[in-house]
Parts: structure tokens; sequence; C-alpha cells
């Protein structure tokens, strides 16, 4: 199983660490096919010890360059960054990004051996449409994405679930996963509302091959209670 911490635009250097430094210590004794990520603010990049694996959240595809408030390869470099999230619905909706900058973000840090966290997700107007408007959005955000890609983990979060308190029904990440499976032979996790009420119920949902957690993965006690459950 695979459990992944977005902090999104949350945490600090200092606070990182500290998380990170209770983290490790409660990892020892973790199960060893589990694999943790960690995705903090880009500020607290850097190479930490403990058995998971630090992710930026977002980078631009370039090496280095005139890219005022960017970063890129260089700066992951520095710190043995080799994982990043891409085509995350707050990159796409509040930051603008369309599916053809994703797909070169996404081409580009393939090229470079990344290991790369997809996201996909509808909004609700999508999902009320039903199963098959849901399907169809779900799979143009495919469009210039390589599917058979070695290094590829997929991140199904339905928009309406993110950051509500209301996670997916057992019954639509069932559904939802195993459509999505029909189309690729990667790790797919289900990111939305996953908290430690509800860890359980979700990993035991046949198709989905771990978590990619928001807001409860900020409290390391919480995140290290839905690893451990
Ligand atoms: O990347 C994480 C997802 O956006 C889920 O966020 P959330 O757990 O706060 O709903």
């Amino acid at each position: 199983m695979i459990f992944a911490a977005n902090f999104k635009m949350n945490h600090t250097r200092a606070t990182t660490k500290a998380y990170l430094d209770v983290l490790a210590q409660k990892l020892v004794s973790k199960c060893s096919e589990d694999r943790v990520f960690i995705f903090p603010p880009a500020t607290a990049l850097d190479r930490y010890e403990g058995d998971f694996t630090i992710g930026v959240q977002n980078a631009y595809m370039a090496e280095s360059g005139a890219y005022t408030g960017e970063i890129g390869l260089e700066q992951l470099e520095e710190f043995g960054i080799k994982t990043i999230l891409i085509g995350h619905s707050e990159r796409r909706d509040v930051l603008g990004e369309d599916q053809a900058l994703v797909a070169e973000k996404f081409a580009y840090f393939k090229a470079q051996g990344f290991e790369i966290v997809y996201c996909i997700g509808e909004a609700l107007e999508v999902r009320e449409k039903g199963d098959e408007a849901v399907m169809a959005h779900l799979l143009s955000q495919f469009e210039g994405i390589d599917l058979s890609y070695e290094k590829l983990i997929i991140a199904y979060e339905p928009i309406w679930a993110i950051g509500t308190g209301r996670s997916a029904t057992t019954e639509e990440i069932s559904s939802t996963h195993a459509s999505l499976k029909e189309h690729f032979d990667r790790p797919l996790l289900y990111g939305g509302s996953v908290k430690p009420e509800n860890i359980k119920e979700i990993t035991a949902i046949d198709g989905v091959d771990g978590v990619l957690v928001g807001s409860a993965s900020l409290d390391v006690e919480r995140f290290s209670e839905m690893i451990f459950a």
C-alpha cells in the first residue's frame, strides 16, 4: 500500500523537519511492502533520513533558466529529489495548468527518470452527469500521458471530495477505480478527504493501491495512524 502526504501550502522548513524526525522513528516498524511519500512545500525540500520518499509538489520542465518564481531540475538535484506530483486539480483549476502543459511536464520529468504521481479527478457537475461522463472526463486527462511508464503512479481525486471532509463512497471509489484500471496497469491511489476514520474502509477497496492525503496528513500522528491502521 502507498501512503502519500501532500502538504500543499502548509508547514515550514522547520515544522517539516520536526514532522519527518517523528515520522522516521515511527516508520522503523513499517510494513516492508508499504511505501510512504511526503510532498512538502518547496522551501522544505532537503535530504532527510527515514523510510519515506520526498517528492516535489510542482516544478518547471527545464534544468534552469529565466523562469521567475519556478524551480527546476537544478534545484531538485541539489536534494536528490526524483519524485514529482503532476496534474493535481489545484494546479489545473487554481493555477491554470491546462492538459497541454500538464502533458509537457509529464514528458519532461519522465525523460529525466522521475517517479511521477499523476493526478486526475472530476468536478461535481461532471459526477452529477453520471459514470459515462466521469470516465470520459478522466480519460481526457490522460491525453499526452504515457500510461505504460514504469515509474508512473496515478491518483484519482474527485475534486468535490478534496478538502470537504466528505470522501467519495466505497461504491463510487470501487466502480471508478475498476473502470480506470481497464486502461492501465499501474498503482492507483485514491485521494479526497482520506483520514484515520475512513482509511481502513478505503484501503480495503479492490483497486485501491494507496491514498494521497492532504488535510489529514498535516499532523504526523494522524498520518502515522493511517499508515499503521
Ligand atoms: O493531494 C491531496 C488531495 O488534494 C486530497 O486533499 P484532502 O485530503 O485535504 O481532501
